[in-house]
């Protein structure tokens, strides 16, 4: 168990030190107007207001200063966005922004748009005028997602392991489920898988696993074993999810039945069709939140004096003030946020938050993951420390969380465990592998998302050809939707487009890096998609019915020139970025296309899977098949020939066309 943990701790280390790494470099390599050009800064800023935030820390807002402030005030693109962390500092043209990395002003992004940022200052900290009155911000490597992780697996260590530890760690098998003779089924929609899947959780004692593949209402499953443990059985129950809107998802799922919610978490992350029920909200719309308010408002009143007052001497008095008034408001405010989350039936909280100060006290009969197999083992243990029974939703054929450390890094075997564990192995991969003839998982297998046709092959090669489609769409085509006419593309669920006919390679190679490869891109797939979308714009489809996705992200910027401009509200993605998501109608760009049958990292079928399950009715795949199939390949395929089938199949079952027919 130990060697277990130890090699948990030693990958998440690892991973923070490239994260960091990677951060400081640019940061000493770029000059701020450099980061800027990279998304990662924003230069010339100035301090617009003041406030106090949950929490007592102080709020600011940042917009562009006046020196270059144009008509709008608009901030150049950037990829600054709520969660972030940021450092603060004097801006001056040309100073290298090395000292912001440790930087005394650092805070959390509450809220990012083209023209303000609001940032949560740390505890305490006087921001000084220079910096108030023109600033960079600089985003930051994240270490409180780092933190929390390592001292989750720090607690771990230390903690008399129990039922659910013992068996997520392979000390003890789980022990014989209960009896539960019969279940009233909050919602009689469920098919029987899903029935199959919730009497399994209710049933299971320490550990239920529930396997989604794409559209076969994992969610919907969830809402159903949540409401059984909370409504009915009245256990505390945890919800988690790696990210904020995969947790949303469910609390908007969640709040359309009776039940006391709250969600955990800054407002400024909470999507605002579930900010109600948010616990920022909910402690200051009850009685005693009230009196909280009034402290607070006299903490915004000290510090709007303090970023009007000039004189040093003052503003250091107000401080102390300020500092005063923060002791008293955090003391009430705790015992407010204690009131109303002992009172919750569930909790809801990303894993992350679940190491928040405010979750510190709290212990729950079941937590339950959703997405875990898009979360890092590590970000699990955050969560289940605080529970006696686990239950895990998710689909390990789709892909795992993305890791900046380089594979040759960190894949090793642990003492004791029979498979090597990277840092992208989640806990759902490893339970797994772990307890591969035991009885800890459940599949879903009735999919309501995709046309039979364009489910057949995923499901033959991947879910042991279980999968079913539900009858409302095992038939559709784009043709069925009001105001599309029918035609070659719009009656057809699969189409393939192939670009073997022209005899030469077409991808180009990009500097910038994917997932440690280098980028390409593929002009003519771009000029087939632009081709495709026009056809089905012409049949009736709307641009929000059509989303391009292909696995390079230089191929994204070079479909996002061609299309962007004249369709803005076709959705052009990375697969990776497109994982959960689903469209009408999607044109996959494959991209490879070379003399050697070189396929990069589309040998990873988890990636294919995913790209060939977003769409609902319709599938064109734009793709070099002589390439991919490995007809060209010399060096041996490390996807066991799945891409080759896929080919295969293609070419068999699908509208196969070649590219001098379609430009
Ligand atoms: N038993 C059911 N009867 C009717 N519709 C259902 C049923 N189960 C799921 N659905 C529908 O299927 C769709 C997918 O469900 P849901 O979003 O819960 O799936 P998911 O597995 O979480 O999705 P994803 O593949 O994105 O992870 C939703 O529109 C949902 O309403």
């Amino acid at each position: 168990m130990e060697d277990f943990i130890n090699h948990q701790i030693n990958l998440v280390e690892t991973e923070r030190k490239v994260d960091f790494e990677e951060t400081s470099k640019m940061l000493s390599m770029f000059s701020p107007i450099q980061l800027q050009k990279r998304g990662i800064a924003l230069v010339n800023l100035k301090v617009s207001g003041m406030r106090t935030g949950l929490g007592g820390k102080s709020l600011i807002d940042l917009e562009l200063g006046n020196a270059t402030k144009g008509d709008s005030g608009t901030f150049p693109p950037h990829k600054i966005t709520s969660g972030d962390i940021v450092g603060l500092d004097e801006y001056k043209k040309d100073k290298q922004t090395k000292k912001v990395i440790g930087s005394e002003y650092s805070g959390v992004v509450l809220r990012a748009s083209d023209t303000k940022i609001t940032v949560a200052l740390g505890h305490d900290i006087e921001l000084p005028q220079e910096v108030q009155e023109r600033c960079v911000c600089v985003k930051l490597a994240n270490n409180i997602t780092y933190n929390r992780m390592l001292k989750a697996l720090e607690q771990l260590k230390f903690t008399a392991p129990d039922n659910l530890i013992q068996v997520l760690l392979n000390q003890r098998a789980p022990s014989t489920p209960q009896d539960i003779p019969s279940i009233d089924f909050l919602d009689d929609t469920l098919n029987d898988s899903q029935k199959n899947a919730v009497r399994f959780a209710l049933e299971a004692n320490e550990l239920a696993l529930v396997h989604g593949p794409p559209g076969t209402g994992k969610t919907y499953t969830l809402v159903e074993i949540i409401r059984q443990l909370a409504v009915v059985q009245k256990k505390k129950v945890l919800v988690c999810g790696p990210s904020n809107i995969s947790v949303d998802n469910l609390v908007e799922r969640l709040a359309k039945h009776k039940m006391n919610l709250v969600r955990v978490g800054h407002p400024a992350r909470i999507l605002p069709t579930v900010l109600e029920h948010s616990l920022d909200i909910i402690t200051r719309t009850c009685d005693s939140g009230k009196i909280v308010a009034d402290v607070r408002r006299e903490m915004d009143d000290t510090l709007n004096k303090i970023s009007k007052c000039k004189r040093r001497a003052e503003r250091r008095e107000l401080y102390g003030l300020l500092k005063d008034l923060r002791k008293d408001y955090r003391a009430r405010e705790r015992k407010v946020l204690d009131e109303v989350m002992m009172g919750a039936e569930v909790l809801i909280s990303t894993l992350n938050g679940c190491g928040s100060k405010s979750m510190l006290k709290h212990e729950f009969d079941v937590v339950i993951i959703d997405e875990a197999t898009q979360a890092l083992e590590a970000e699990c243990w955050i969560a289940l420390l605080k529970g006696k029974k686990a239950i895990l939703a998710g689909d390990h054929l789709q892909l795992p969380p993305t890791v900046k450390t380089p594979i040759s890094l960190n894949k090793k075997k642990p003492k004791g465990m029979s498979t090597d564990t990277d840092l992208s192995t989640t806990l759902f991969d490893r339970l797994l592998s772990m307890y591969k003839s035991k009885n800890i998982k459940r599949m879903l297998v009735v999919q309501y998302r995709m046309h039979q046709k364009i489910m057949e092959f995923s499901s033959k090669e991947l879910y042991g050809n279980q999968l079913v489609a539900d009858a409302s769409v095992a038939e559709h085509l784009l043709a069925d939707m009001p105001d599309v006419t029918a035609s070659e593309n719009t009656e057809v669920p699969v189409v393939m487009m192939d670009t073997s006919d022209t005899g030469v390679g077409h991808e180009i190679v990009d500097d910038a890096r994917d997932n440690g490869e280098q980028s390409r891109a593929n002009e003519l797939e771009v000029e087939l998609a632009v081709n495709h979308i026009q056809q089905l714009l012409d049949d009736g489809l709307l641009q929000e019915h059509i989303g391009v996705i292909t696995p390079y992200a230089f191929q994204v910027t070079h479909l996002i020139r061609a299309i962007r401009e004249q369709w803005p509200a076709i959705e052009v993605g990375t697969v990776d970025g497109f994982q959960g998501r689903e469209k009408e109608a999607i044109i996959l760009s494959l991209v490879r296309s070379n003399d050697e049958g070189e396929i990069g990292f589309l040998a990873e079928k988890r990636r294919l899977n995913v790209a060939m399950t977003r769409p609902k009715r319709h599938l064109c795949v734009i793709c070099d098949s002589e390439t991919l199939s490995g007809i060209k390949a010399k060096a041996s395929r490390m996807d066991g020939g799945f891409l080759r089938r896929w080919m295969d199949w293609l070419s068999e079952e699908s509208d196969l066309r070649f590219s001098e027919q379609c430009v």
